[in-house]
């Protein structure tokens, strides 16, 4: 492995401290925390504590971030080698492999036992399992291995939901589980829309992406089941299992509607990049409105309003 091909000094202390923020890949965390908040609406029923809810997301940040340094300690050589990656602090020269790993280490310790101690052990230990299979599964044993890497790694970034419930009721159900399924089915989507657009990048490295390896028309249709594979699950939700609402309803409906035709097109048209680009960029806004409406379907106000709507309804 390389340790770097351009050596470059930090100027200032900010400096260093911003490229230690880069190596946690900082713009994917609040999405994982939003998916962490959604789960934690459900399972509190409405009524989080705040307390418990700021544990939780710092927990949850800190585990995230420790997991993305080690990735990028991991990927270096990779990273180097693609245009999109080569200015990630450790490529660049900026960060040495030893210290980012001090670093991860001491995320993880932290988020271990800020977890531990003011939310639960079963929240903490599934935070250090997120750690584990990204680094492990993900990025060590399929990244580079088989065009699967994302159907299975995806489980890692699923992982957030089980925290947050986990967090508000010391166990694992049935809810829990399908909140995992929805992330782990949403991944394909998010990921290959993504990967169609940079294939030539992961092709240069030798990572199996499936758009590098079976080509964008195989792509797209895998893109299109798992999308409504995605949308399917998010209806389970309001029934059988009745965890949610009207007003969750109409939101995973509309947003579906989109997400669906979105992946259509681009299923008509595998070579056009500019739908490609409009499908990730969506699945984005789609998972993070949908968990913002599991958390305002489950808010006692919103319980309130409808109660009142439906009454004057009965009195005209
Ligand atoms: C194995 C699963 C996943 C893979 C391989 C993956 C891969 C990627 C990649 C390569 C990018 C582009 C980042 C960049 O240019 O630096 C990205 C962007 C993003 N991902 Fe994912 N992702 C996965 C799962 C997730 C999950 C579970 C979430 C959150 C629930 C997520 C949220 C995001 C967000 C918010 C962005 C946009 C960041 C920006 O604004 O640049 N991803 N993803
Ligand atoms: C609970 C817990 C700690 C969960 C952690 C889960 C986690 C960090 C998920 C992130 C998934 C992700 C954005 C992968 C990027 O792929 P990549 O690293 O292959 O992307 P790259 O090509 O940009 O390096």
């Amino acid at each position: 492995m390389i340790e770097t091909n351009v050596s470059k000094q930090h100027e200032s202390f900010l400096q260093v401290l911003q490229s230690y923020y880069q190596l946690t890949k900082p713009r994917i965390i609040p999405l994982l925390l939003i998916t962490t908040a959604g789960s934690m609406w459900i399972a509190a029923k409405g009524q989080v504590d705040p307390m418990l809810l700021l544990v939780t997301l710092s927990g949850g940040t800190l585990a995230a971030a420790s997991a993305q340094t080690i990735n990028c300690i991991y990927d270096r050589d990779i990273d180097y080698e693609m245009e999109r990656t080569r200015h990630r602090p450790i490529p660049s020269g900026r960060i040495q492999s030893r210290d980012a790993l001090i670093f991860a280490i001491a995320l993880a310790v932290i988020s271990f036992s800020l977890l531990s101690v003011f939310a639960n052990l079963l929240a903490a230990l599934l935070a250090m399992a997120g750690i584990v299979f990204y680094v492990l599964i993900y990025t060590h044993w399929l990244k580079r291995h088989s065009t699967l890497n994302i159907v299975i790694g995806g489980a890692a970034g699923a992982i957030p939901t089980l925290v947050g419930w986990a967090a508000v009721t010391g166990n694992l159900s049935w809810t829990a589980w399908l909140l995992f399924t929805i992330v782990f089915l949403w991944t394909p989507p998010h990921f290959w829309a993504l990967a169609l657009m940079i294939r030539d990048d992961y092709a240069k490295v030798g990572v199996p992406m499936l758009p590098v390896v079976a080509g964008n028309s195989a792509t797209v249709q895998q893109i299109w089941w798992y999308t409504l594979l995605t949308v399917a699950a998010t209806f389970i939700l309001v029934y059988p299992l009745q965890q949610t609402g009207f007003v969750y309803g109409a939101i995973a409906l509309y947003l579906g509607g989109v997400f669906i035709y979105k992946a259509w097109q681009l299923l008509r048209d595998p070579g056009d990049r500019n739908l490609a680009r409009g499908l990730f960029l969506y699945s984005i806004s789609y998972m993070m409105l949908l968990c913002l409406g599991m958390v305002v379907d489950s808010l006692p106000l919103t319980h309130h309003a409808i109660s009142f709507v439906v009454s004057q309804l009965h009195l005209v």
